[in-house]
């Protein structure tokens, strides 16, 4: 087994899931049927209606029985006849609207819970995004948030229904023959208590196979896919994978056959408990009617009618705690991620700084990725002037992507702050100082959709010259030319179809096309050929001119070029400046420079 069987265990665990019902989550809940209180009050009138119209056609069978048969009345038998046909037909009518205002209402508070769950998620920080387990959002925005639809057209608008069925009918039950009316109702625990037991075992049942299922998705998402499946290839884990795929859908077709099952108990109980109700009452009614002559025979038929309506209700009464705890439940997950905190805050007086200088500094910067874990970065001080070229060099793991993430204010500091032309970041704009940082990073992520879509996301009005003039700044047009598609090629899923030289020099175009101030840009490593990587140093040039430049570096030519270079070691900068006088002060620079940047450039130059 690849990863013991964990898959989607960690966010699907709703069968021992209890909400902690409390006031403020009820008023929460409310809040989001409150702009849909008049159509609700629709929903309710035409509750009411039908559940007292349903009442006629009951008494209108008993008037046929005890009044148009004995006196052989034909128009008077049809009269009732047709009117319990008009009143039934009226009653289904309604609540085909009923069913579209339910519906209406649901789908409005889906699509409202959906808006601002991807909203507020769209803030989240990175660090929010990093340790988020795979499947889990979409499983929060699908299944939690889909699942409201049924909470409220089967919970809520069944409690309410049942309720008002369960009053009209036990008040005119009443009224037409108390004694009858009491020992009908007696009969109902009969039916409820088996209800409750197998309603019970139904939704652990359907918790249980959710559960299951959710795994099962999240195992066909993680590995058929281009990445899992290399891995899976690579790695020969073909019969593992589908050994695991075997035992998670055995045990899904085993909880299949159970709710199957149990399902067949819970009809057979109803279908039982609805054909005794009636003969009770027919012996009750039957007595009664020998021995007190206070109800008909139409009475009693009626009364038979009647008393099945009950069943409904008090099926729904039975489960009603189930179903309550499940709604709640749901809407707890769904409010846990909305009141997730956004570690990243645009203060209200944020500035706007227009184009930047793009001068950078460092001051006493701390920061760790756990708050619990030793600082990542300890005590960063650094000063980039505008123009200026760093270079970043240090062993694996030092920090040095970490210190280019603090600078578009993708992770916050823990002390000390960044400053671009002498404000701290966090008094500017998001939007204003992310839109100051192009960012090209050795993992280019590309959309799956074309080349152009990709290139656009950066300026969305760019004019066709525009975008062919960064492609061959960017040293890719002609590449792009030669598709037969062109710029129109799908780049397929992260860019998959592309090789890992030709996604960098598109990245490269498309933050050449955003034009920025600073440009951050995590040089390849010797996974790339010299031609490929002469490519992109070609392309990357135009872009590290004239603007900023943090470049985490591995290549000589790169660090010789750099205004400056801060060697990063275990999260401190332990040296800084420029190649000669690093060299000079044979530390770790020297130490680099001998065994990683030396032999890489002369096996450049072999190749
Ligand atoms: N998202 C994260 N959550 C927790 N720890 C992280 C995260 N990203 C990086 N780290 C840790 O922070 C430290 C610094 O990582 P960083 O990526 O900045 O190093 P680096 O100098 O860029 O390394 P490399 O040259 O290998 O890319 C490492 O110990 C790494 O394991």
């Amino acid at each position: 087994m690849v990863r013991h069987g964990s898959r989607g265990s960690r966010f699907y665990h709703q069968t021992d899931e209890k909400p902690h019902i409390t006031k403020a989550l009820v008023f929460r809940i409310v809040a989001y049927f409150k702009p849909y209180w008049k159509i609700m009050a629709v929903i309710l009138l035409l509750i009411v209606l039908t559940s007292a119209m349903e009442i006629v056609p009951p008494l209108l069978t008993k008037n046929i029985i005890d009044i148009a048969l004995p006196q052989k009345n034909i128009r008077l038998l049809l009269l009732y006849i047709v009117l319990s046909f008009a009143l039934l037909l009226l009653v289904n009518l309604i609540s085909v609207g009923q069913s579209y205002l339910n519906t209406l209402v649901s789908k409005n508070i889906i699509r409202n819970l959906r808006e601002d769950m991807y909203q507020h998620l769209l803030h989240m920080s990175i660090r929010f995004f990093s340790n988020v387990q795979a499947g889990e959002i979409s499983s929060r925005i699908n299944n939690d948030i889909g699942g409201i639809e049924s909470v409220f057209s089967n919970t809520f608008i069944q409690i309410l229904q049942g309720i008002l069925v369960f009053v009209t009918t036990t008040v005119i039950l009443l009224y037409i023959n108390w004694k009858l009316a009491i020992i009908s109702l007696l009969t109902l625990p009969l039916f409820l208590l088996p209800t409750r037991r197998v309603g019970r075992a139904r939704w652990k049942i359907a918790a249980d196979m959710q559960s299951k299922l959710a795994e099962l998705t999240t195992l066909i998402t993680e590995t058929l896919n281009v990445s899992g499946m290399m891995l899976i290839k690579l790695f020969t884990k073909e019969k593992e994978e589908e050994k695991e795929f075997q035992n998670i859908n055995d045990t899904v077709t085993k909880l299949g056959i159970r709710e199957t099952v149990v399902g067949r108990w819970f009809i057979m109980t109803i279908q039982t408990f609805v054909a005794i109700g009636p003969m009770l009452i027919y012996l009750f009614g039957g007595l009664i009617l020998i021995q007190y002559h206070d109800i008909t025979i139409g009475g009693i038929v009626m009364f038979v009618t009647l008393v099945t309506r009950l069943y409904g209700p008090v099926n729904t009464f039975a489960n009603i705690h189930v179903d309550i705890v499940r709604s709640m439940a749901l809407f707890e997950r769904i409010f846990q991620y909305l009141d997730l905190k956004n570690e990243i805050k645009e203060k209200p007086d944020a500035c706007n700084i227009g184009r930047a200088d793009g001068e950078i500094r460092f001051k006493h910067v701390f920061f760790s990725y756990k708050e619990t874990n030793a600082p990542t970065l300890t005590d960063i001080n650094m000063e980039i002037k505008s123009g200026q070229m760093a270079a970043f060099v240090g062993p694996s793991g030092a920090g040095k992507t970490t210190i280019t993430y603090l600078v578009p204010r993708l992770y916050e500091v823990q002390s000390g702050a960044v400053l671009l032309d002498g404000i701290d970041i966090r008094e500017i704009a998001l939007h204003s100082l992310r839109n100051q940082i192009g960012m090209v990073t050795q993992d280019t992520y590309l959309f799956n959709t074309t080349i152009r879509e990709n290139l656009l996301f950066a300026r969305p009005n760019a004019k066709e010259a525009e975008l062919v003039q960064a492609c061959t700044t960017a040293n890719i047009h002609d590449f792009i030319k030669s598709l037969p598609q062109g710029y129109d090629t799908v780049v397929g899923d992260r860019g998959i179809k592309l090789s890992g030289g030709e996604k960098q020099r598109i990245s490269i175009a498309r933050a050449l096309l955003k034009d920025p101030r600073i440009v951050i840009f995590d040089e390849a490593t010797s996974a790339l050929d010299s031609n490929s990587e002469t490519l992109i140093q070609q392309a990357i040039d135009p872009l590290l001119k004239t603007r900023t430049s943090l470049v985490i570096a591995h290549r000589l030519s790169t660090v010789l070029s750099a205004d400056i270079i801060f060697v990063v070691e275990n999260g401190h900068i332990v040296e800084s400046g420029r190649h000669l006088d690093l060299i000079k002060l044979n530390g770790l620079y020297k130490d680099l420079y001998d065994k990683q940047f030396h032999s890489a450039d002369e096996s450049h130059s072999m190749q």
